[in-house]
């Protein structure tokens, strides 16, 4: 825990500021409702409670989202993902795209708010994730080009036929859940397991994708650091031409994209 760091984040939030801000307002006197609410938040946290989840929000491709327990806090990683995708969308690119799992909507507020034309379709299986996606989605504006479903997988958008699917599924197999940190099981298992393997999202995944693609169309999914080789093996085997892994800053398996 960088309890130095948390306390910067808490107290920037209390006093409605940015982090970056605080060494300019060092001599300014904290009032002290604000230094009880800061105390009593430092204990929260020295509990095992996330920042994230303490502030109610936190920053992702430099834009800030509502997060709440039981959903997945956006994570660095996942920019890599928005990145690859983005390389993939003209800049006026009128394409249609599916998410699986939205958690907080990160992932599609972020291509939506970076691509102008582009529209998405998001869901997920929680339904405080909905909620939370679509508080998130009027929060930066984008809920007129975003659809947001309940529901497991393909099943909300059968029929239907996307240019990319893009998801950061669950992939942590179910012999780590007891080692993970508490701040990180109150993001619900759910969202972080992904079977005895971990990868049996990725299986039936890429199964049944190819029904809800466009002729070229493509996928990008966030990996586990040691899942580039079985993803690969999987969307090859479901007839995916081209497949590529990608490695993020510290080198490890992060993100796969697959054309049909
Ligand atoms: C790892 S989290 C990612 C959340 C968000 N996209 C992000 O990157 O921060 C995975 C999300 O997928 C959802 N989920 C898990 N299994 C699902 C399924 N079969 N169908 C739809 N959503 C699912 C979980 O509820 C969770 O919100």
């Amino acid at each position: 825990m960088e309890l130095r760091r948390d306390g910067e984040l808490i107290l920037a939030h209390l006093l409605k500021r940015k982090p970056g801000e605080l060494p300019l307002i060092f001599e300014e006197e904290t009032p002290p409702d604000i230094e009880r609410k800061f105390t009593e938040l430092i204990k929260i946290r020295q509990e095992g409670v996330s920042v994230a989840h303490i502030i109610g929000e936190w920053d992702f491709y430099g834009r800030t989202f509502k997060v709440k327990g039981g959903i997945l806090v956006p994570r660095p990683e996942t920019e890599l993902l928005v990145e690859k995708v983005l390389e993939l969308i003209p800049e006026n690119g009128k394409m249609e795209g599916f998410e699986v799992g939205g958690g907080t909507g990160c992932i599609s507020i972020t291509l939506l708010l970076e691509r102008p034309l582009l529209r998405m379709t998001v869901d997920d299986i929680n339904s405080e994730a909905v909620e939370l996606m679509k508080e998130n989605a009027r929060l930066h504006g984008v809920q007129d080009r975003l659809e947001i479903l309940r529901g497991d997988m393909f099943e909300p958008v059968r029929g239907r036929k996307f240019d990319f699917v893009v998801s950061n599924p669950p992939y942590i197999p179910e012999s780590m859940w007891e080692s993970l940190p508490s701040e990180v099981k109150r993001e619900g298992r759910e969202a972080l397991i992904g079977g005895e393997k971990g990868y049996e999202f990725y299986e039936k995944f890429a199964k049944e994708v190819g029904n809800y693609l466009k002729d070229k169309g493509f996928v990008a999914l966030e990996i586990g650091h040691d899942q580039g080789e079985i993803v690969f093996k999987l969307l090859k085997e479901a007839g995916f031409k081209e497949v590529i892994i990608y490695k993020d800053f510290s080198g490890q398996d992060r993100v796969a994209v697959g054309w049909s």
